[in-house]
């Protein structure tokens, strides 16, 4: 139990199909939450009655019973309540319907279910993949994640897409176990920033998972569940298409926008795609323009020094001649300025070299697993990140920051717009 957690304790007897809600906005408070007796789940992820769950600084919780609990509170949250209205019903029959073409998937040993999910901003999809997910792997499935929302960068770090084989219940105050993601480099927040190549990564990570999906069959009956971009107008719109088409999706879950859903009943729907409208939950809080520019910093910041278990960074210096710096995409020139034989889009896709400046400073830069300038570098995925904290002009070095220790396991880096205040 938890008698020796500071705070106020408050406990609450939750109904049948309720949900009590909390947010921490300030400070360095601390929540623990435990669940005292009957069954509850947080997106999804079964709480263990007795054990007692610590959240802090920008936790937008929700613990959800089907049949009834009690769960006791300790700590002051910004705000606390019960809800009586939830979607969650909905989410599960949803999940029914796709556990059920696993089933028949399996019987046929086809593949199972491409479902993604889609929406305005904070609308709850990255909290409904999640759910879909862990319901998935509690009935012994194993999908995969695909996430294309580079703004917030669920798999790796924002700039990038990626994905995932879930084999277990994301934890309670985490995300998912991040062993071997598959990520590829964007470099911007949002995909409007170079269209071209958001486009081109899609179709890159469409082709290697679904091709991923044939060699494990048990990830192939499961199918994959896709999280996509806030942004669903004019070239947001465009992607959702373009994603639908390349991972040959077979449900589209839209969340909380009518217009969204009448647009893909009509461009979409078929007999072979199912187009869903959902409700958003009332409990998901919108985020101001600060707020996400914080967690986006979070995120990266937990990809240096862990979250719950701490991670050691190392700090090394590296010639500037041991590496080849890039970035994607060069300024669009006027058609009668183009080399023969050359596209405008071609532009976009374009690696261009960077030499190393003062200007690198707290930038991310992505390693790529490309080994030569010669392979197709901008549709390599990527090893992992590391941050310019220190660039020495005169003695031709940048100081770096990486999770591994030296030397780098690759020389070709892609920079991010991204950055990153070293403060440790
Ligand atoms: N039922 C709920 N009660 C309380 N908070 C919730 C609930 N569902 C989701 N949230 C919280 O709301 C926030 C936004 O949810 P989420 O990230 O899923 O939205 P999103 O649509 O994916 O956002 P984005 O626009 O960044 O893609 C998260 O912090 C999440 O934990």
């Amino acid at each position: 139990m938890s008698d020796d957690q500071p705070g106020p304790r408050t406990e609450y007897k939750l109904e049948t199909d309720s949900e009590l809600r909390f947010e921490m906005e300030n400070g360095n408070d601390k929540v623990t939450v435990t669940l005292l007796n009957g069954h509850a789940e947080l997106y999804g992820t079964e709480l263990v009655m007795k054990k007692p769950y610590e959240f802090g600084v920008g936790a937008k919780v929700a613990i959800f019973t089907y049949h009834g609990c009690t769960i006791e509170l300790r700590g002051k949250p910004d705000v606390a309540y019960v809800a009586r209205e939830t979607p969650m019903v909905q989410y599960l029959n949803c999940n029914s319907a796709l556990e059920h073409l696993r089933t028949k998937a399996e019987e046929d040993d086809v593949r199972g279910p491409v479902a993604m999910v889609v929406g305005p901003m904070d609308v709850g999809k990255s909290t409904l993949c999640r759910i879909f997910l862990n319901y998935a792997v509690r009935l012994g499935r194993r999908p995969i994640y695909v996430d294309l929302d580079v703004g917030q960068g669920g798999i790796a770090i924002p700039g990038t897409i990626g994905a995932l084989l879930v084999e277990r219940p994301a934890p309670v105050a985490e995300g998912f176990s991040q062993q071997a993601p598959l990520v590829y480099h964007f470099g911007h927040t949002n995909p409007s920033e170079n269209d071209v190549f958001y486009d081109a990564l899609i179709t890159k990570l469409a082709e290697t998972t679904l091709e991923r999906l044939q060699a494990n069959k048990r990830a192939k009956h499961s199918g994959m569940i896709i999280n996509t971009c806030g942004w669903v107008k004019q070239g947001g719109y465009h992607h959702i298409l373009h994603a639908a088409k390349e991972f040959e999706v077979n449900a589209i879950f839209v969340l909380d926008q009518e217009r969204l859903y009448n647009e893909l009943l009509r461009d979409v729907a078929s007999k072979t795609v199912q187009v869903v409208y959902l409700p958003k939950s009332g409990g998901v809080v919108k985020r101001t323009r600060s707020q996400r520019a914080e967690a986006r910093d979070n995120r990266i910041r937990e990809y240096f020094y862990g979250s719950k278990m701490p991670l050691y960074p190392h700090s090394f210096d590296v010639k500037f001649s041991d590496v080849k710096i890039f970035k994607v995409g060069s300024p669009v020139l006027p058609d009668s300025c183009l080399p023969l034989g050359m596209k405008k889009e071609d532009n976009f896709t374009k690696l261009v070299a960077v030499q190393p400046s003062m200007q690198l400073l707290h930038h991310i830069l992505a390693v790529s697993f490309a080994e030569s300038i010669e392979e197709n570098v901008i549709q390599s995925n990527v090893a992992g990140f590391i941050c310019v904290t220190d660039v020495n002009m005169e003695k031709e070095v940048l100081t770096i920051l990486s999770p591994q220790p030296r030397p780098l396991p690759q020389t070709i880096l892609l920079v991010s717009d991204l950055q990153f205040m070293d403060s440790h």
